[in-house]
């Protein structure tokens, strides 16, 4: 294989394949996809500029992910991998090979339509104004906490309260700091992705502390296949999001991984666990982003499924790793300006369970209790995204869409992850009568009742489970 993902052309040829035997092909090392029609063989090409995201797709449709990430240009990257097309009746199939209704060719052609109709609304153009006053309004949270732990440094009740007030800001900046990165990751900031992913380093390595690529990774395979459980070991088409074993179960095919004693126990209370979880969530992801840039230990999902010894690319490393260490620089700087390591530490603390509380409630909220499905059985793009998915319901002063960044409006970012935060209400008054009109449950719900249907979830699961194995 050569240099920037390209690798020696395939040989077109005109044969014709049915999903029989495009879906034997589902590990990263023997993947084929299906785009328009099209068969393509991937297999093994984990040089793919998007990464190992491309084999979710192996033995399935691709259709609908292509289009959600891929720039105008990719197309012409295509036809190198094209090894033939479907046959007739595998055109009107599912890839289980149930047959489609007239009504679901319809329909797909539909959803497919609208994605255009919302391009020529505009509906995918960023407003620079709009994002010029998130990144100073964020910015202006981080140099606030720093203001007034330099001020209120003595040992005073009061100056110990205003510390902790700060370090509480602080956790809220690092949260905010996640919305931003998120969105420009997603390429909803700006039209050129190499400056996009450079002003995500900001965002993400030095201000937040994550590393791009591992969160890019990993949330660009939970967009793909949002609440799927992976076909078997192997496979690559499961969502990292809900892989939250020996903690969490989020269906009952998870139970059979609580295999220890220690996850019994945890499973068998996870609704009482779940916001003890969430508080430690941003001390987990700190580590792993580490991990995964220098590659420390399995967990961290740098090693590549099907391929023993290879590794997933770090674009660039060394920034990466040095951003990573000027974010703990500055940290620890603001840490430092307190009086006792007692109080830098409950800073430190205080600010970590502040953003892991603020953002896991709100990822807990987009899909946890929501439909899971296996990836062998997904259904197509819409009803996959919006049947796995919760949005949020709006208060009058706009604090829902501020706290959750967004993803309030979590069906209409699923669908279409490109668009803007500032035009997601436009869309989603469209998203919910196109739903009502081909009979597809759209939820949405107040956050404090969203998350009381995420603990009442994780309580079935956790009765299923005592009820399974008494002796828990
Ligand atoms: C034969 C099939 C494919 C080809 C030739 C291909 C090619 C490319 C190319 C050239 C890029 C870099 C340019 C760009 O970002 O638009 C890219 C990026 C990407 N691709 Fe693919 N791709 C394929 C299939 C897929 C599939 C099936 C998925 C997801 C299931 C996927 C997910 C991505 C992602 C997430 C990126 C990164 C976009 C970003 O910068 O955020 N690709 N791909």
């Amino acid at each position: 294989m050569g240099k920037g993902g390209e690798r020696p052309a395939k040989l077109m040829t005109a044969s014709v394949h049915a999903w029989s035997e495009v879906t034997k092909h589902r590990s990263p090392n023997d993947a084929w996809l299906v785009c328009n029609n099209k068969v393509y063989d991937v297999s093994g090409w984990h040089e793919h500029p998007g990464g190992d995201v491309i084999f979710t797709s192996a033995g399935d449709d691709a259709t609908d992910t292509f289009a959600m990430f891929h720039g105008p240009g990719a197309t012409k990257h295509l036809d190198q991998f094209c090894i033939g097309s479907l046959d007739d009746e595998s055109r009107n199939q599912y890839s289980t090979r149930e047959p489609k209704s007239e009504e679901q060719i319809q329909f797909e052609r539909g959803y497919r339509m609208l994605r255009n109709k919302l391009k020529g609304m505009g509906l995918f153009d960023s407003s620079p104004v709009y994002y010029a006053y998130k990144m100073l309004s964020t910015l202006g949270l981080a140099i606030a906490a720093a203001a007034v732990v330099a001020t209120f440094n003595g040992s005073t009740w009061t100056d110990t309260a205003a510390r902790s007030g700060a370090a509480a800001l602080l956790g809220i900046f690092f949260q905010q700091c996640g919305w931003l990165c998120h969105e420009i990751l997603h390429h909803q900031v700006f039209r050129n992705r190499t400056v996009g992913r450079f002003v995500g380093y900001f965002w993400g390595n030095f201000a937040q502390g994550f590393s791009v690529s591992w969160w890019m990774n990993k949330h660009n395979t939970h967009h793909a296949v949002p609440n799927v459980h992976a076909t078997g070991a192997d496979a690559q088409n499961g969502d990292p999001d809900i892989d939250t074993m020996p903690y969490l179960a989020w269906s009952k095919p998870m139970l059979r991984l609580a295999d220890s004693a220690f996850s019994k126990w945890m499973v068998s209370r996870q609704h009482l666990m779940y916001f003890p979880l969430l508080a430690l969530a941003r001390i987990s992801w700190l580590q792993q982003s580490v991990a995964y840039v220098l590659n420390l230990d399995e967990t961290a999902g740098r090693t590549v499924k099907g391929a023993p010894g290879e590794l997933k690319p770090v674009p660039h490393e060394k920034l990466e790793l040095f951003l990573l260490g000027l974010h703990y620089a500055w940290y620890f700087g603001i840490a430092a300006m307190h009086p006792t390591f007692f109080g830098a530490f409950s800073f430190v603390l205080i600010s970590n369970v502040t953003c892991g509380l603020a953002l896991a409630t709100v990822f807990g909220l987009g899909h946890n209790g929501m439909a899971v499905y296996d990836a062998a059985a997904r259904p197509d793009y819409w009803k996959l995204q919006v049947t796995t998915t919760r949005n949020v319901t709006q208060d009058p002063f706009g604090f829902v869409h501020w706290f959750c960044g967004g993803l309030d409006y979590q069906v209409e970012h699923h669908l279409f992850p490109t668009i803007p935060r500032h035009n997601l209400h436009k869309v989603s008054e469209i998203t919910k009568d196109f739903c009502a009109e081909h009979n597809i449950s759209y939820h949405h719900t107040g956050m404090i009742e969203g998350t009381i249907e995420v603990l009442d979830h994780l309580k079935e699961i956790a009765d299923e489970f005592v009820h399974s194995f008494p002796a828990m």
